[in-house]
């Protein structure tokens, strides 16, 4: 997973560190960084006249190497500072700057914008006067880039500080932050790029990578390519959309356990009534259900509370969503399920945890010892074990009915191709994003399944 770790600025601190004790000079882990961030500012701007907004740390640092290395290529580049540096690589990298240094309050705009205010080390939110004057330029501005963070966003959870304008490149040193990926800060940037300056990272809390998908081989056969039960309630279309998914994600076989007769298709999905506690207790006694699905569509009320019963006795391998979140205890989850809760069933289920989306999923797992899909515009699907990956950038179209019905059926499917619930989880949760990507504008839960096999050809 090179090139995918996410680090906290304590870890990316501890990583900078360990390079430091390598014998690398700081001065020169700043020089890379501001190299790296030079040649792409360079690509993006077609030499325009460029402002670079340098501020008192190392952040600031790498601002001013940006304005040293543009320049001498020719670009017509200013400085604005926010004070004097106060960092040794900064007071170096601020010595090499021969050029003049605007202050922040008085600098006229420029096409291009250069952040380098705060990166990692912002303590708080910008003080009013200086997100006033951030913001007012990038208003002037044609193309706005950051240098490592948008200066006001919280590097850890993602938050905005104080105000933010909208980004058009922002450049990651050494690894991602959480904020590179996480709401809102990741709503701020149009484009997110790594630039890698040579800095070893513990890749446990990564970017979702595109997965690698195997086809089936020729001793693949129904069951062996993985059985998915999908336990029916009172609204039967989230049923239906979850097996649909389960089966073009990968399922061999798809079984819906529903509560009234229905002939609603596709007809390779087997469809039986299974009412009653005996009829569905007997339906899951079948060793080959390799992944059972439970909460769409389930309900709320004592018969709802009932079948999910039987369905945790079933002893099957889980996946739970929607209703059986709500009517579950977080306590009660069995180890090894996979949950995909959006932020309401995520509340109710574990309550007001603190800490980033991340910090929040991870220990949600730990606590019911099964992977956590945390949902939305961000997705993190966490690890008990301590690894989580998280997705962005997924089409804000999925904000309609039955998407999350579409995505459990999708976990369901990967978990009975592969038996790995993390591996599911990540799979499912890309293949759900990708859907989305090209089922384009304006979709309904029912357009997306049609779009998963395409998504899975891609990635085979
Ligand atoms: N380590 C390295 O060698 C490398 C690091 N790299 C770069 O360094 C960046 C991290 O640098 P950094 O740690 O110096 O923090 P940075 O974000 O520049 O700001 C800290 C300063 O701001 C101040 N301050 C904070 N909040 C404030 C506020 N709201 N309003 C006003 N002031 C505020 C704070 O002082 P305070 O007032 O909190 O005492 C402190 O003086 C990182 O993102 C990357 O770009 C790369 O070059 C690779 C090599
Ligand atoms: N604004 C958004 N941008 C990207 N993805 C979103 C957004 N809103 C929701 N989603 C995704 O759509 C799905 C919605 O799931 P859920 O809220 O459970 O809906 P439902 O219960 O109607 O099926 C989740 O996979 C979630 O990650
Ligand atoms: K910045």
């Amino acid at each position: 997973m090179a090139g995918s770790a996410i680090l906290t600025a304590d870890a990316m601190r501890a990583a900078e560190q360990a390079v430091f004790d390598a014998g690398v000079e700081p001065y020169a882990l700043m020089e890379r960084a501001g190299t790296a961030a030079a040649e792409l500012i360079w690509r993006a701007s077609c030499g325009r006249d460029m402002l670079v907004l340098c501020g008192p740390g190392n952040n600031g640092g790498d601002g001013y190497v940006v304005a040293r290395l543009l320049a001498a290529r020719g670009v017509p580049v200013r400085v604005a500072a926010m004070g004097e540096s106060r960092t040794e690589s900064g007071i170096q990298a601020r010595s090499l700057w021969t050029g003049s240094v605007e202050a922040l309050a008085d600098a006229r705009p420029a096409s291009v914008l250069v952040d380098a205010l705060f990166g990692t080390g912002l303590a708080r939110g910008l003080d009013d006067d200086v997100a006033g004057r951030l913001c007012a330029l990038a208003e002037r501005a044609t193309h706005i880039h950051a240098i490592d963070l948008p200066s006001g966003v919280a590097t850890d959870s993602g938050a905005l500080l104080s105000p933010v304008p909208d980004y058009d490149l922002c450049i990651a040193l050494g690894a991602w932050k959480p904020a590179h990926w996480l709401q809102p800060a990741a709503g701020t940037v149009r484009q997110a790029v790594l630039a890698d300056i040579g800095i070893a990272c513990d890749d446990r809390v990564h970017a979702l990578m595109p997965p690698r998908l195997k086809a089936p081989g020729a001793d693949a056969h129904k069951y062996r390519r993985g059985l998915v039960a999908v336990v029916g309630g009172a609204m039967a279309g989230a049923g239906r959309l979850a097996s649909r998914a389960a089966a073009v994600g990968g399922a061999g076989y798809v079984r819906r356990l529903a509560m009234e007769a229905d002939h609603a298709g596709p007809d390779a999905i087997v469809a039986s009534v299974a009412a009653t506690p005996d009829r569905l207790a007997g339906a899951l006694d079948d060793r080959r259900i390799a992944a059972l699905l439970v909460g769409p569509g389930l309900g709320r009320d004592d018969a709802a509370r009932a079948r999910m019963g039987i369905a945790l006795a079933a002893r099957r391998p889980l996946v739970l969503d929607a209703d059986a979140l709500m009517l579950l205890d977080a306590d009660a989850v069995p180890p090894g399920s996979v949950l995909t809760p959006h932020d309401g069933e995520f509340a109710a289920l574990f309550g007001d945890l603190p800490g980033s989306k991340i910090d929040r999923a991870l220990a949600a797992a730990r606590r019911c010892g099964s992977v956590v899909v945390a949902k939305g515009a961000d997705s993190v699907i966490a690890a008990p074990d301590g690894r989580a990956a998280v997705a962005r950038g997924a089409s804000h179209w999925l904000s309609t009915a039955g998407t999350g019905d579409v995505l459990a059926g999708l976990v369901a499917g990967r978990l009975a191709v592969t038996g790995d619930p993390f591996r599911a989880a990540c799979e499912a949760v890309w293949l759900h994003g990708e859907a989305a990507r090209l089922a384009g504008a304006a979709f309904i839960a029912d357009g997306l399944i049609g779009c998963i096999a395409p998504a899975i050809a891609g990635r085979l």
